[in-house]
């Protein structure tokens, strides 16, 4: 086809406004799905104006952003032949959107609202319809009228943006008129509360199947006569402008190409088997000021001929999946056989199944729920099984275990590690990503990078210094003394043993109720509801959709599948509905002189600094998502990391009765009596940086069991060395695993890694014990990426610590838990003679979430 023929040039008449234009301006239909399912189009009315129109879009070709009336700026006119699409229908999340500057929503509470502008559909009915705005790209190449992705000859200003008259980059020098479309959707029919999905999830789709409204988008085909246009850009003007010859409303609604195949478009459609609306509906709108052309709707629901085309392209997708399966295992396969070759040492390693039998060997020595990150230790216990040669794996493992997951190299030896998480810091790979994505859509700091990273870590960074933990310690204490009054009230009498407790159901509460704390500012009082809060549903449901996706300790390893979206809408909605009236009264409140900066303090004081018209009182929509992202960040990984590692010291000092009755000296010591410990430590919190044994404790527990680990993403060519840099391990292909169990548990930097010394933390420098790198201890990661929690976690530690260990016995009661297990019991379920080990699917917990009873300390003692 030439595209300086294309059809729009060609009709005799036009429904744009001006005569001189023919060009043709496209976007997808949009459907309302009923809760019963079935389907109807939403009909488009005329935006403000253009009353009388029939239908159609509204579309501005502006010299400057759309609120300057004087429009004085100099652009270059589209060229004829001159066409462009932007946004990708096969966009579903907030991050991949952020690709596309200005394709949004608004949602009309009247016809007039023209603000906030949202990148997803609108989550609630909108009482004057849903307006889709689509504003394309200003700079051009000034070379190709067209390319391969009808994009690439197009590019954003450099740096500001084109309302804020930024620059074109050098490869697209060429400033063009911004060209927008304004669609409105009149959805006003659509405002039942009773036909609106009972998950809460909102109900409109549009035709590709998308019903996130991530993947809207718009094309564009040249049109105009002659110089028409350019003309009409070199003469300053707003509306009605002088250059161009305005045609009546009856005229273009006159207009109209009569619909060539014969399909009832306008009643509602039954409900579709599987996946709603797949195929892409071509009707291109009726556009008030455009060229209209109308294509009929070639739905699924089309005649028998449709039907077997439709089969014949489901038989060559399905050939051409199967080929690509096939080559990429093949890819994966060779990338590991020629690491073999190089003389890397390699896990024994099938062409056909790469290294899935060695994770089969795993499988089959743990238990059924052994977490997958059980898979280091395991590795390190059988290293002479896989590597004679070796008594510890060597510093690069490289684990081909595709199709189940993305091939990882596992960073065993802390030199090697900090060649990728501290100098350089590689970005996350896109599995944490991809886990993250149903929480947060991307929008977070756990999985942002560059300056988008750097801005709002450190808005929050202030948050999480000495100064402002200590000012924020009555709240803590407060917390965790209610965590003692819980195990007080589950402790037996007379020195006797008290009734069965999960331990860690008591320990995330108390995570909980301290994250918000710190995060928001307020009491959830999660410790002492009888129910669980809204949000403690909502986000441990939420960890449930994220772990759909993490599941390689799976026999059958499923991936998300679609129905969890539906839960993940409403999940989020749950979260939100819980936070957002904070965020609303935290922007109302007049002034924080608190002393204490909470997360949202924090994040608020920069309300207007990304959008000069945004204000605490009309803040910037996509600014208050990102919070809101942030928040759920913060509340999730502020939680079950440090509730588990609370279980895991506790059963360290369980084990280790030496170790649990210096932990009590040094707190006598220090702190004096047990009861008054709390008015103490609020005179004098400096006294719980006076415990080094403690601390030791603490590091010692995370040091054997680091719950969590960064994994990231290296560029191609990429290598890593490990302590003898003459030997590079390529990485190309590999996700990087740092493998914080192992190299915290490596010989050469370690004596007696695998034994529980918390000793060697405050053994000097010279001492055997003492630690030799920094990177070996990696439980909060390294680099600039490591655990912003860090200093909040420690400071929890210490103070469960001190309120917990001189008051109680705690000890693990697995008969009792095996008694009320009955049939479903499985005491031989055990690694290294453990009933307590790492379980779950993605984050680690502690089996059956540790099951304890308690004791009071002094009637045990009378006792
Ligand atoms: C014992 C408790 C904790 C452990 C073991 C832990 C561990 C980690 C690790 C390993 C990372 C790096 C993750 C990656 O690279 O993908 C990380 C990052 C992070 N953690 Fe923690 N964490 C703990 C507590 C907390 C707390 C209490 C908070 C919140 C207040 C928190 C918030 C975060 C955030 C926001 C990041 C991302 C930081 C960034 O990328 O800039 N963590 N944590």
């Amino acid at each position: 086809m030439d595209p300086a023929k294309d059809m729009p040039a060609e009709s005799d008449c036009t429904t744009c406004q001006f005569l001189e234009d023919s060009s043709n301006y496209w976007t997808a239909v949009l459907f309302f799905r009923a809760r019963n399912g079935t389907f109807k189009r939403v009909p488009i009315v005329p935006n403000v104006g253009f009353e009388g129109a029939e239908g159609g879009m509204t579309v501005y070709y502006m010299q400057n952003g759309l609120a300057d009336y004087q429009q004085t700026s100099k652009v270059t006119a589209f060229k004829p032949g001159f066409r462009m699409i932007i946004g990708d229908p096969l966009t579903h999340t907030a991050a991949d959107a952020n690709r596309f500057r200005q394709v949004t929503y608004t949602c009309l509470q009247d016809p007039g609202t023209r603000f906030p502008e949202t990148k997803n559909l609108p989550t609630k009915p909108c009482p004057a319809g849903i307006m889709a705005n689509v504003r394309f790209p200003t700079c051009w190449d000034g070379k190709n009228l067209d390319t391969a992705n009808h994009m690439d000859h197009m590019a954003y200003p450099a740096s500001g943006t084109f309302d804020s008259r930024g620059p074109c980059p050098e490869s697209h020098p060429v400033p063009v008129p911004q060209l927008m479309y304004e669609t409105v959707w009149d959805t006003r029919q659509f405002n039942n509360p009773e036909d609106w999905p009972e998950d809460g999830s909102q109900p409109f789709v549009w035709s590709f199947g998308d019903q996130t409204g991530y993947g809207s988008h718009g094309d564009y085909l040249f049109g105009w006569k002659g110089d028409a246009l350019q003309r009409t850009m070199d003469t300053p003007c707003y509306v009605n402008c002088p250059t161009l010859t305005t045609q009546p409303v009856a005229d273009q609604n006159k207009c109209k190409l009569s619909q060539s195949f014969k399909e009832d478009i306008d009643s509602w459609l039954p409900e579709l088997p599987g996946n709603p609306v797949t195929l892409e509906n071509l009707v291109t709108q009726h556009p008030n000021q455009v060229h209209r052309l109308q294509i009929a709707a070639d739905s699924p629901m089309g005649s028998n001929g449709t039907i077997a085309i439709a089969l014949r392209a489901v038989g060559a997708v399905a050939v051409f999946l199967v080929a690509r399966f096939l080559y990429e295992g093949y890819v994966r396969r060779s990338r590991v056989r020629a690491l073999k070759a190089q003389g890397i040492p390699i896990l024994p390693h099938s062409a056909l199944f790469g290294h899935l039998p060695v994770l089969g060997d795993w499988r089959a020595d743990n238990p059924a729920d052994a977490n997958f990150y059980t898979f280091h230790t395991w590795l390190i216990k059988n290293c002479r099984k896989y590597f004679p040669d070796l008594d510890f794996p060597p510093p690069v493992v490289y684990l081909d275990i595709w199709p189940v997951e993305n091939p990882l190299a596992v960073v065993f030896d802390p030199i090697a590690a900090s060649n990728f998480a501290q100098t350089p810091s590689l970005p996350k790979s896109p599995l944490t990503k991809g886990f993250l994505d149903p929480l947060t859509s991307g929008l977070d700091i756990v999985t942002n990078e560059g300056q988008e990273w750097k801005t709002w870590r450190s808005r929050f960074n202030p948050g999480f210094s000495q100064r402002n933990l200590i000012a924020m310690l009555p709240e803590l204490l407060e917390e965790v003394s209610i965590f003692v009054s819980e195990l007080e009230n589950s402790a037996g009498s007379r020195g006797e043993w008290g009734s069965l407790l999960r331990l860690e159901e008591k320990t995330t509460n108390l995570t909980f109720d301290i994250i918000c704390r710190a995060a928001l500012g307020m009491r959830l009082d999660e410790q002492r509801r009888p129910e669980p809060s809204p949000l403690k549903t909502a986000l441990l449901d939420q960890i449930r959709v994220m772990n759909e996706g993490a599941n390689v300790a799976r026999a059958i390893p499923l991936g998300r599948m679609p129905w969890h979206n539906a839960d993940a809408r409403r999940n989020n909605r749950m979260i939100s509905d819980f936070l957002m009236p904070q965020i609303q009264s935290k922007l109302k409140a007049d002034s924080n002189d608190s002393q204490v900066k909470t997360i949202l303090d924090l994040a608020l004081k920069y309300v207007d600094k990304d959008d000069p018209n945004a204000s605490k009182g009309q803040p910037n929509a996509e600014y208050i998502e990102r919070l809101l992202a942030n928040l759920k960040a913060f509340v999730f990984a502020g939680h079950d990391t440090t509730a588990a590692t609370i279980c895991f010291m506790i059963k360290r000092l369980q084990d280790n009765p030496e170790c649990l009755a210096k932990l009590r000296a040094e707190h006598d010591a220090v702190l004096g009596p047990d009861s008054k410990v709390v008015e103490t430590l609020s005179q004098s919190p400096h006294l719980l940086y006076s415990l080094p044994y403690t601390l030791g404790v603490i590091k010692e527990t995370l040091r054997l069991h680091p719950l969590a680990a960064t994994i990231r993403q290296a560029p191609p060519g990429f290598s890593l060395t490990g302590p003898d840099p003459s030997v590079q391990y390529p990485i190309e292909g590999f996700g990087l695993w740092l493998s914080a169990p192992g190299v915290a548990r490596n010989p050469n930097y370690w004596k007696r890694p695998n034994e529980f010394i918390p000793e060697r933390w405050t053994a000097p420098e010279g001492d055997e014990l003492h630690p030799v790198n920094n990177s070996a201890w990696a439980p909060f990661s390294i680099g600039p990426r490591n655990c912003i929690g860090m200093e909040l976690a420690l400071i929890e530690l210490r103070i469960v610590s001190v309120l917990v260990a001189r008051r109680f016995d705690i000890e693990e009661a697995w008969d009792k838990w095996d008694d009320l297990q009955d049939s479903k019991a499985t005491p031989k379920g055990k690694i290294d003679g453990e009933r307590l080990y790492w379980s779950g699917n993605g984050i680690v917990h502690p089996k059956d979430g540790m099951p304890v009873h308690v004791r009071l300390r002094e009637q045990s003692a009378a006792a």
